[in-house]
């Protein structure tokens, strides 16, 4: 069965206001809340309630909710396309090798070869093929990285598909904490890594940026893997800092060449130092340590 994203826009203020309320209102349900931030300069924030079956009677209860909070805006819908649907548009997709790593669909399956650590990537409704150079760039510094700094406890923030908490995974047998914002991608990466037999290791979680309770109970992680966009990864720079153990690595991609020198200015403030750099496709992979 399809299922429908409700969805509205407003400022952050309110956005955070809808998010708790309708969180609460639809917890027993179990219709996950996200907020998304759509221009940060003009503060619109784009608040989604995603749902399967009764839409009207659903949409009529969240109309309810924000009429409680004095909130008028349209609430707007998207009828999101079947997993199967997207699945098969990525058949064409040909494998792709970064470092030790081969990401591929099921029908690439015998293209492994010796020596290679190969990664099934199914699901195309989250983003994480391996295809993007952020995603390759990645993988490239976290087989370094890991290889040299033995992790212990590592976390995906904003998993996708969950191909770099996979990684770590079949590199080094430790717990990842895997998050998004958007619980698609959280269901797919659960669905993923258990098909890469690392469901064990990997917990995926919906969750925006470091705003769940669960970092809590899993910090501090001493290997931080994000691949978001530059801005987001400047905001989240003090929240990075308390999370990583004191000699932890960050990987950091999403990043325009463009960008890099503000987002390095980002984290020197928060006492990071630059370790490497990865240049792919126009995107950087930037490894620092704390
Ligand atoms: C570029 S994709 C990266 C996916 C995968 N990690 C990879 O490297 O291919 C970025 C992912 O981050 C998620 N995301 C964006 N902003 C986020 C935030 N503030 N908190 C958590 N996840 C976020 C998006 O939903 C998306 O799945």
């Amino acid at each position: 069965m399809s299922q429908t994203r409700l969805f509205f826009r407003t400022g952050r203020i309110d956005a955070h206001r809808a998010f708790t309320a309708l969180d609460l209102a639809f917890e027993e349900d179990g219709w996950p809340v996200a907020i998304l931030e759509v221009d940060e300069e003009q503060d619109i924030q784009e608040v989604s309630l995603y749902v399967d079956g009764e839409v009207e009677d659903i949409a009529a209860e969240m109309r309810q909710v924000m009429d409680g909070l004095g909130l008028d805006q349209a609430l707007d819908r998207e009828v999101l396309p079947d997993i199967d649907w997207v699945t098969k548009s990525l058949e064409g997709l040909k494998p792709v090798a970064a470092g030790r790593f081969l990401v591929h669909g099921a029908h690439d399956r015998q293209k492994r070869r010796a020596g290679q650590i190969a990664i099934e990537i199914e699901a195309g409704l989250a983003f994480g093929t391996g295809h993007h150079g952020t995603t390759a760039g990645c993988l490239e510094m976290l087989e370094r990285v890991v290889m040299r700094e033995r992790p212990r406890n590592a976390l995906d923030l904003g998993t996708g598909s969950a191909v770099l908490a996979i990684a770590i995974a079949r590199l080094a047998r430790i717990p990842v904490l895997a998050t998004d914002i958007d619980p698609i991608a959280t269901r797919v990466a659960a669905e993923n890594a258990g098909l890469n037999h690392v469901g064990r290791f990997v917990k995926a979680e919906n969750a925006p940026g470091f705003h769940h309770p669960l970092f809590g109970a899993h910090k501090p992680f001493d290997l931080i893997v994000a691949n978001i966009l530059a801005r987001p990864l400047m905001r989240l720079a003090p929240e990075m800092a308390r999370h990583l153990t004191p000699g932890g690595s960050i990987i950091l991609s999403g990043i325009l060449d463009r960008q890099r020198d503000a987002v390095l200015a980002a984290y020197n403030g928060q006492r990071f130092r630059h370790v490497r750099t990865l240049h792919k496709e126009g995107w950087v992979t930037i490894h620092l340590k704390r």
